[in-house]
């Protein structure tokens, strides 16, 4: 059963097909499925995740959520999207996970406290609750983003370059994470760079540049010749 699906999608400024960054994507996300978005830089990924989430709206195409999961899409924006000047806690910006349910000027219930506890604890923040986001690190911030993910607690995950910029030890909290979302029924798509770490984590991949190279188990798509035919089509400009 679908999760996502998408027919025809182009995105772009121009109704010229030539300017399109993405061309004519037509695939679709299974419920419960783990899917890494791979290809080139400027390949559209960002463009993609960013449009599933409605952010971006198709010129043509459409894209269709499965009933049970309106509502229950959340995006990771890349950390250089996030504004660390802005003055909120480590804590206040982790419970915003839990904002949907509780509203804006309710209190948290003592259920609400104890997910955004757990969740600091499972990141290893819980030191820094008190700490403004603006003095974090890189990896830490994208830890704190991960907890409020963790306390909002969607159906499907849409991760924009979830694992750039951070250390090994991170990494691997991280991928946990990810891992446990995907064992426990969600659906998970996450922009990625590190092709071996997609093998080793991801069962499904797509492979972009501009237009779907391949689609599916990631070993298949991974194949020298999906690769070539990544590289020709960056070559030409897309
Ligand atoms: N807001 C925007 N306005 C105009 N063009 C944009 C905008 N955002 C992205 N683009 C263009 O769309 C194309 C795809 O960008 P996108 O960020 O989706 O690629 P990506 O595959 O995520 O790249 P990277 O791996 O470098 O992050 C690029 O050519 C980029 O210049």
């Amino acid at each position: 059963m679908f999760a996502i699906r998408l027919e025809g999608v182009c995105v772009g400024k121009r109704e010229n097909t030539d300017d399109f960054i993405l061309k004519d994507i037509t695939g679709q996300f299974e419920q419960g499925s783990m899917t890494a978005i791979l290809g080139p830089n400027g390949a559209g990924k960002s463009t993609l995740i960013k449009t599933i989430s409605g952010f971006l709206k198709p010129i043509q195409g459409s894209i269709t959520i499965a009933d049970t999961l309106k509502n229950q899409l959340s995006l990771l924006p890349q950390l250089s999207e996030i504004d660390r000047s802005f003055p909120i806690t480590v804590y206040d910006l982790v419970a915003l996970g839990a904002w949907r349910r509780v509203g804006a000027f309710r209190g948290y219930s003592q259920q609400e406290k104890e997910k955004i506890a757990t969740a600091l604890e499972q990141v290893g923040l819980t030191a820094y609750a008190n700490q403004l986001i603006g003095t974090l690190s890189g990896g830490q911030l994208q830890r704190a983003l991960f907890a409020r993910l963790i306390v909002r607690d969607p159906q499907v995950f849409l991760l924009d370059e979830p694992l750039t910029a951070i250390d090994e030890e991170t990494e691997e909290q991280l991928v946990q994470i990810m891992q446990g979302w995907y064992k426990a029924g969600r659906t998970v798509m996450a922009v990625l760079h590190d092709a071996a770490l997609v093998q080793r984590v991801f069962p499904q991949t797509l492979l972009l540049a501009s237009e779907v190279v391949a689609w599916g188990e990631t070993s298949t798509v991974l194949q020298e010749e999906n690769l070539q035919k990544a590289r020709r089509l960056v070559l030409r400009g897309f």
